[in-house]
């Protein structure tokens, strides 16, 4: 059964936002913006740093409105036209169907293998090796769902330590997301995991995700992170981030502890290790798709 239309507008980076603007106002129950050249070889990166000015939007991209199933396109188009002075605009109308739409979203996350022991499940799926370690996490309102390489990079180098180091290690997960370093380190074998983070959300979603997984780990508001030292530190942060921490990060390695950096594009890994190198012996860089993991060993202060 028919339920929506999409009308999907071509636009330039300067008309989109005063286009999803008319759309909105005359109907559209949502509007979103997309790269033009999306999947292809000419899609274009946009990263946001935290304290940079908003990265802004594509230079081509495509507008598309999901309007009502009888919306009068026509009248529409001619409104658009007429208010934002634009002739000739190129456009493509598709229908959507009713469908199972949890189903439809569940179906865009499979269990991810880290390595043959260690996979990331959603709640809903069987897990493919039952006698792997298994952590069960749902996409939420929390970065961390084991999918992108930051974290990919993170949780293969907790599962590449030797047991022994880990059976005595206190893990710290700085910038912890949805948990999911913490917990993976705690169910490696960490002997404690605490994971800190600036978004509240955060917190609550790590706390929930290390009770499904019955996983002893602590978190807490980074704003009142206490500075103890930990044998083992993770931070998968944006790199602008990781430099304003750095001595953060330094100071609750103890002499001798590792470290691991990720949230690091190729581009910004020379700064990065000359500057960690202040504090630790850093070892060769690891990348995943244009992403990097700095690893390192806490020098004597
Ligand atoms: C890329 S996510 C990483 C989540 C998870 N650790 C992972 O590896 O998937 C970065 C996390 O760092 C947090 N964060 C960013 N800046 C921070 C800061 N200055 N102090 C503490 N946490 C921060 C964000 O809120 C976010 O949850």
């Amino acid at each position: 059964m028919l339920h929506w239309l999409l009308l999907k507008i071509q636009s330039t980076e300067p008309q989109a936002d005063a286009l999803s603007d008319v759309l909105m106002a005359h109907g559209a129950l949502s509007v979103s913006i997309e790269d033009a050249h999306a999947d292809t070889l000419a899609e274009q990166a946009i990263f946001g740093e935290p304290g940079d000015p908003p990265p802004g939007i594509w230079q081509q991209n495509v507008v598309t409105a999901m309007l009502e199933a009888d919306a009068d396109i026509q009248t529409l188009l001619a409104n658009v036209q007429a208010e934002l002075g634009l002739d000739g605009l190129k456009y493509q109308l598709e229908q959507i169907e009713e469908q199972d739409w949890v189903r439809a979203t569940q179906a865009q996350f499979d269990p991810i293998r880290v390595t043959d022991d260690l996979w990331i499940v959603p709640s809903w799926h069987q897990a493919p090796n039952a006698d792997a370690i298994n952590i069960v996490l749902d996409p939420g309102l929390a970065f961390g769902t084991g999918s992108h390489p930051t974290t990919h990079l993170c949780l293969s180098w907790l599962a590449q330590l030797p047991k022994p180091l880990l059976a005595t290690a206190n893990v710290l997960d700085y910038g912890c997301g949805s948990g999911i370093l913490a917990i993976a380190a705690k169910k490696l074998g960490a002997q404690s995991a605490t994971g800190v983070d600036i978004d509240t959300q955060a917190v609550i979603a790590s706390r929930d995700n290390a009770l499904n997984n019955q996983v002893d780990a602590i978190f807490y508001d980074s704003a009142e992170y206490l500075h103890e030292p930990f044998e083992i530190v993770v931070a998968n942060i944006l790199s602008s981030a990781l430099m304003v921490l750095a001595p953060v990060i330094a100071s609750s390695c103890k002499s001798g502890g590792k470290v691991a950096l990720s949230g690091i594009l190729d581009s910004q890994q020379e700064i990065l290790l000359a500057h960690y190198a202040t504090w630790f012996e850093m070892d060769a860089p690891i990348q995943q798709d244009g992403w990097v993991l700095l690893t390192g060993t806490r020098r004597c202060p």
